[in-house]
């Protein structure tokens, strides 16, 4: 069966359907990950886009049980040049076109993805349709402007604990990577989990040693709640930001964001913790970025930087624990090279724990 992925520029792609059969619109971006599809169709992040993947063939290892970065994907479509219909892989337990049908996600494929590719580079991230080919109706179709509540569809509903022997960490969940969660419990954190719209009043009630704000789709200016809830929490209680959670707490310290014309999406690129002089390779999927003229005059100062662009990768503020990266330490999929800022994280609830205790 045929179906098409038609741009908002006008350009037609035609190639054949997998997954679900539904049209579905969304913006189209693209990630250069070789590998980790998985991953990737699972990080929420991706709520309300289509996902191209410039690697040409994906699904040779199929789909496992153990690889899920969240339970209910909430990608809208996804493209591949050859979707590999039979995987071979020891954990493999269905194939990707399978998945696909079951999560109710379209998918193209058999189409130019390099092409494709260049087009978003040129033009931006872009919205596009996936629809089945010759149906007249869809020739000239009408996009939407996109979505502005992904957060609230990603976020879990209700708080949850996940137990441990440790420090007690508060994880605001706006749209998390399991990943995240694990990091934390591999350091033995107790975590509970809580929903992105929580107060300060709320989350403070918990007693937390430490403070998590999770990755998670759309524009940063989208989720004020958190703004407000950052700026409260920032000077009690050590806070570790990634990528959506970093871009909220610049904006909370008086910072500015804005959109990137194509974004970082894919597990080499390469950044620069200008703390210790090291360029580690980090995973990586955003569409906005920090404006780094923006820093200036906040009480942010600049850590990381991303090598292909220069454009911010990290801060970190002067006065309170706060620190947080635009990229994933926690891998999943990716090189688990900075996975030290975990580490960073418990030093900084170790130090306040030790400056509490002195204080009494
Ligand atoms: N992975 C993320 O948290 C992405 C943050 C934000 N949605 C962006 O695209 O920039």
């Amino acid at each position: 069966m045929k179906r098409q992925l038609i741009l908002e520029d006008g350009t037609v792609f035609t190639g054949d359907a997998y997954g679900d059969l539904n049209q579905k619109e969304g913006e189209i971006v693209f990630n250069t990950g070789m590998t980790g599809y998985q991953e990737i169709l699972s990080d929420p992040s991706y709520c309300g886009q289509i996902v191209t993947m410039t690697y040409p063939l994906i699904g040779n290892y199929g789909i496992n049980r153990d690889d899920f970065e969240s339970i209910d994907p909430s990608v809208f479509g996804f493209v591949v040049k050859e979707m590999c219909e039979a995987p071979s892989n020891f954990r493999h337990e269905e194939t990707l076109d399978e998945f696909l049908k079951q999560k109710e996600i379209p998918a193209i494929s058999g189409i130019d993805t390099r092409k494709l590719t260049k087009i978003i580079r040129k033009h931006g991230t872009m919205r596009a349709v996936l629809t089945a080919a010759g149906d007249e109706h869809n020739d000239k179709p009408i996009f939407s402007q996109g979505m502005t509540d992904q957060v609230s569809r990603v976020s879990t509903k209700n708080p949850y604990v996940v137990p441990g022997r440790g420090h007690r960490v508060v994880l605001v969940d706006f749209g998390m990577k399991h990943g995240i969660l694990r990091d934390l419990t591999k350091r033995n954190c107790h975590v509970t989990v809580v929903p992105y719209d929580y107060t300060a009043k709320q989350i403070l009630a918990l007693k937390p040693e430490g403070i998590m704000l999770t990755n998670g789709p759309g524009d940063p200016k989208d989720v004020p709640v958190a703004i407000d809830m950052i700026k409260d929490i920032m000077p009690h209680v050590p806070v570790f930001g990634i990528c959506l959670g970093h871009q909220l707490i610049s904006l909370a310290a008086g910072a500015d964001t804005e959109k990137m014309r194509f974004g970082h999406r894919g597990s080499n690129h390469p950044v620069k913790d200008l703390t210790i002089g090291k360029t580690h390779l980090t995973s990586q999927n955003h569409g906005y970025a920090v404006t780094r003229a923006s820093l200036e005059g906040t009480d942010l100062e600049l850590t990381h930087i991303a090598i292909n662009d220069d454009s911010v990768e990290g801060v970190k503020h002067t006065t309170y624990p706060t620190f947080c990266v635009q990229y994933h330490p926690e891998s999943s999929p990716g090189p688990e090279d900075t996975s030290y800022l975990f580490d960073q994280f418990m030093t900084n609830i170790e130090n306040a724990k030790r400056l509490n205790k002195e204080a009494l």
